[in-house]
């Protein structure tokens, strides 16, 4: 049973609990002991006796061989088979063994369980941790393996150990080993990675990593639970919180080793007499951990199915924004108060209180859309009794119609004129004193607010207010593994060379985010131009190892008017507004980073007569190619 629906709770994600288990060649009953009277929603089990060594088979390579494999498929029924059955790869094997024959018999093994574990159409299989420091061959089976899997997910078991290095333990960082043996494997989204849950943990920053990665189990053996007040297990508040993690991140948990809290009597046994399981006060423990999760707030719901998911920016400028956008836009109250406030606190700087009765305030909201900023900047003078008179600007002939509908059903004809027009080319009848827009991309300046903004500003006065006055883009390095097979997977260049629109999750964030290029409105210089360049450079924390670098995360802040800014960098991003996901720039290839040598990336926004596009790269430590020289792959048109 789903870990959600235990002790009559209901949590819509389904979170699994299973069980590794110890080589049976009773498979029902191991299925009967563990699921039906343990309660683990599946078992992590040998596929193959232990004992067995191709190379020690008599009468080898003879049409008698049967593999001593731990039953017929047909035990179970198909179903079974996948939904309650992980695959748990002999432990023994050692495919970079110096010895030849093991490494013969381990490769051989390997090749004959995954070819059983993909017959009876199991969805996963354990591949044990390698051993010694080389793995490359154990990676190029794999790889020859994986190139012929279709649904089987192979997961690589890997301690999880401390980045600074046990050496007095052989064990060094097992973010390391996995980062090599999947890059040995072309980054295969087939192959995921199985956490070893030890009792100590590394840091807090090298944990941060592998929220980027796609760890599908946290395996967490018993001697790594405490005993509660009660005599029951529990964990520690940090493994607390890194299971909390690792279920938000869809990893499912596994119990794994004997018993060592020695219960109080009542509870080994249930009322009918039967032996209680003995791993079943660990799996209780779990099912708890899970249950007590904060629920998700009611966005994050909505959201649930936008997490990872890539999306192309908008181009609002070459394409006409459709209905639904537009409702999605307004529902976002957040947003349109923020504006409200900036409008209000610009109409009172603009008009003295002692005029206010006197004095008209031009007011156009550029890029009016279906005129919800109209109707913020409208109660912002009534907020603040000053008197104004709008333009509402908009070239999508669409938005317009229902523009006039709102004008007519609200009594706003004395006071909104509507323009159906590119603001980059009307010619307003009088100046402005505030214009309003709001033309920003979840990169600030992508959907080409600054050039639209040039061309309205010819009818701004001179001392006249831009709202907003202002706006950065950021980017920070991230892991995100899921992102970039989800590139990946089109094969071809132009996707790599694409920002995309993505509500993050599976997302593990390395460095503080940095600013890019700011556009500041009005900007009345005759040498202005939007073209940009920066070059920046990120340090990677020192406790946390090293890390690799799928791309960068983009957010922006704009400042609206004086301190009334709005915004999605996540340090200042203003709360509860859900109209911009940010933006994700993936690298072709991509980069591993230590802490002791900075990332240097380079971002560029190119203007040309037609469009609008940027180019980046990382030139330290390693250089990557430049991606997207001359806008090939991704441009917004003007
Ligand atoms: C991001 S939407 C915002 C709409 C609305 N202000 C709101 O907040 O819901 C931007 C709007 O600006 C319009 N727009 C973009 N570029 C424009 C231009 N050069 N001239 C006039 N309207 C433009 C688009 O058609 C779209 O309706």
């Amino acid at each position: 049973m789903p870990l959600g629906e235990r002790g009559g709770w209901e949590r819509s994600e389904s979170r699994y609990c299973g069980v590794e288990t110890d080589f049976s060649d009773d498979v029902p009953s191991l299925l009967s002991f563990n699921i039906s009277t343990g309660g683990f929603d599946y078992v992590l089990a040998l596929l193959m006796n232990p004992s067995y060594r191709p190379s020690l088979v008599e009468g080898k390579g003879s049409e008698t061989q049967v593999l001593p494999v731990s039953g017929s498929d047909l035990v179970l029924a198909p179903s079974q088979w996948s939904s309650h059955v992980v695959g748990k790869i002999s432990s023994w094997i050692d495919l970079d063994s110096e010895d030849e024959v093991l490494r013969m018999d381990s490769e051989t093994t390997l090749k004959q369980e995954i070819a059983w574990a993909t017959h009876l159409s199991l969805q996963a299989c354990l591949l044990p941790t390698p051993k010694g420091t080389s793995c490359a061959n154990y990676a190029r089976c794999v790889n020859q393996i994986l190139q012929g899997l279709t649904t089987l997910q192979l997961w690589l078991r890997v301690p999880l150990v401390k980045s600074d290095g046990d050496a007095s333990e052989g064990l060094t960082d097992s973010w390391e080993l996995w980062n090599s043996f999947r890059l040995l494997c072309e980054h295969d989204s087939k192959l995921s990675v199985a956490l070893d849950v030890m009792s100590t943990l590394p840091s807090e920053t090298s944990l941060g990593r592998w929220m980027g990665e796609s760890v599908r189990a946290a395996i967490i053996s018993t001697d790594s639970f405490l005993t509660n007040a009660r005599g029951y297990p529990c964990l520690s508040k940090r493994h607390q919180k890194l299971i909390a993690g690792f279920f938000d991140h869809a990893a499912q948990v596994v119990v794994s080793g004997k018993p060592v809290h020695n219960l109080p009597k009542a509870s080994d046994s249930n009322t009918e007499g039967t032996q209680r399981h003995t791993l079943r006060s660990y799996l209780d423990y779990v099912a708890y951990l899970f249950q007590k999760m904060e629920p998700l707030p009611e966005q994050e719901r909505i959201e649930l199915g936008y997490r990872d998911f890539l999306q192309a920016p908008l181009q609002p400028l070459m394409d006409n924004l459709e209905a639904q956008t537009y409702e999605t836009f307004e529902r976002d109250s957040t947003k349109y108060i923020q504006y409200q406030r900036a409008v209000a606190k610009a109409l009172v700087d603009r008009v003295p209180d002692e005029k206010a009765s006197e004095l008209t305030t031009v007011l156009m909201v550029v890029g009016a859309g279906r005129g919800p900023l109209v109707r913020a900047s409208l109660q912002a003078a009534e907020e603040t009794n000053r008197k104004l008179k709008v333009y509402a600007v908009e070239k999508n002939p669409n938005a317009v119609v229902t523009l006039h509908n709102l004008v007519k059903l609200e009594g706003w004809e004395g006071i909104v004129t509507i323009i159906s027009c590119d603001m980059r080319f009307w010619n307003a009848s009088e100046k402005a004193d505030i214009l309003v827009s709001e033309l920003l991309g979840s990169f600030g300046d992508n959907e080409l607010s600054p050039e639209c903004l040039d061309g309205a500003q010819r009818f701004l006065k001179p001392d006249g207010i831009s709202i907003p006055s202002s706006y950065t883009s950021f980017i920070q390095p991230v892991t995100a593994t899921k992102l970039y097979n989800d590139v990946k997977a089109h094969k071809d260049l132009a996707h790599f060379e694409t920002p995309y629109v993505v509500k993050l999750h599976s997302v593990a964030k390395l460095a503080p985010s940095q600013s890019v290029f700011t556009f500041t409105h009005p900007n009345f210089s005759t040498k202005a131009n939007n073209q940009r360049y920066k070059k920046l450079h990120f340090n990677l924390p020192s406790d946390g190892g090293s890390a690799l670098v799928h791309g960068f995360a983009g957010y922006f802040d704009s400042v609206l008017y004086k301190d009334v800014h709005l915004g999605i960098e996540p340090t200042t991003a203003t709360p509860n507004m859900f109209s911009w996901f940010p933006i994700f720039f993936p690298l072709r290839k991509p980069v591993e980073v230590h802490p002791d040598s900075p990332l240097e990336v380079h971002f560029w926004r190119c203007c040309g007569s037609s469009k609008v596009w940027y180019e980046w790269s990382v030139s330290s430590p390693t250089p990557t190619p430049m991606h997207n020289t001359n806008g090939r792959s991704y441009w917004v048109g003007l």
